[in-house]
């Protein structure tokens, strides 16, 4: 599947590749040889491994799923959007269904029993051992319950930044027919983003497993200063903002070492 993943790499692809390996000291090809080198099950003893799990986190229209796409054609991850796995299954005559689409509809989380379910199966069912997870955890809560039944913490955690304007200008240009892409729903989307989801970007902060810092700015300025000086080190800085490609060049650098 890698190999015919390179032989479909386009020019440009190719070109930004080739950069990666002059600016990051390795090789493209290397690194999809790796996806098929990382397979979710030990070679020898055919046991399961750990999954290498990245959270990616930002508000509404951030562009976690855009940035998804491209960190899965160049590093080989598996790319689990659970707004998707939901959607999913309020067209596949599941008992939440309508549950599911009713609390879409109003920019509200799903209990975390129903998505953590779904991330779980989902990442069993995956053959390869790096997994993104998109647009999870979305609160404390939803956090706990997935250390609970996976007795793990994620190994990176992304957030992308993006002022809210441009977040609601993107969701509302985004066209893809979903059900809560409008103004209202949007605006109780970022209500909860900023009650429910910055908690968990704070906690992963703390823990100095988030790439990302300066997200306070643009949220609670008294706390930039405190959180910067503690966690310095382990953090890099991901700005949501600028162009698709000039937000990956930001995301490269955190993947560099998955040779
Ligand atoms: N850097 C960018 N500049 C302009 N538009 C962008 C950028 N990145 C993504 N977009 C566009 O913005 C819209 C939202 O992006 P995307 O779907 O990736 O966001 P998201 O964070 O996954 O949102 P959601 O949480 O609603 O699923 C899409 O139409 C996408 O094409
Ligand atoms: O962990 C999750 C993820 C998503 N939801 C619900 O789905 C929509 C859409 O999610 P996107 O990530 O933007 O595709 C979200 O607004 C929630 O209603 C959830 O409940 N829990
Ligand atoms: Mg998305």
């Amino acid at each position: 599947m890698w190999k015919r993943g390179i032989s479909m790499l386009s020019s440009s692809k190719s070109r930004l590749l080739n950069q990666m390996q002059v600016a990051y000291g390795f090789n493209a090809c290397q690194v999809f040889s790796t996806g098929l080198l990382n397979p979710a099950e030990d070679a020898v003893s055919g046991a399961r491994r750990k999954p290498f799990v990245t959270f990616v986190l930002g508000g509404p229209g951030s562009g976690k799923g855009t940035q998804c796409t491209r960190i899965v054609n160049t590093f080989g991850f598996t790319h689990l959007s659970v707004g998707d796995l939901l959607r999913k299954e309020i067209y596949s005559d599941s008992e939440n269904g309508s549950m599911i689409l009713d609390t879409i509809k109003e920019g509200k989380i799903v209990p975390s029993e129903v998505t953590v379910k779904l991330i779980k199966k989902a990442i069993e069912a995956s053959e390869n051992n790096r997994i993104l997870v998109d647009g999870f955890p979305r609160s404390e809560e939803n956090r706990v319950a997935y250390e609970r039944v996976g007795g793990v913490e994620p190994d990176i955690v992304l957030f992308f930044d993006c002022p809210k304007e441009e977040m609601v200008k993107r969701v509302l240009n985004r066209n893809q027919g979903r059900i809560d892409d409008n103004i209202d729903t949007v605006k109780e989307r970022l209500t909860v983003f900023e009650e429910l989801n910055l908690p968990v970007i704070k906690y992963y902060s703390k823990k100095g497993i988030l790439h990302k810092m300066l997200f306070i700015l643009r949220w609670k300025e008294d706390e930039i200063h405190t959180l910067s000086h503690l966690h310095k080190k382990q953090s890099a800085y991901i700005d949501g903002t600028g162009t698709e490609d000039e937000i990956f060049e930001r995301v490269l650098p955190i993947f560099a070492a998955l040779r």
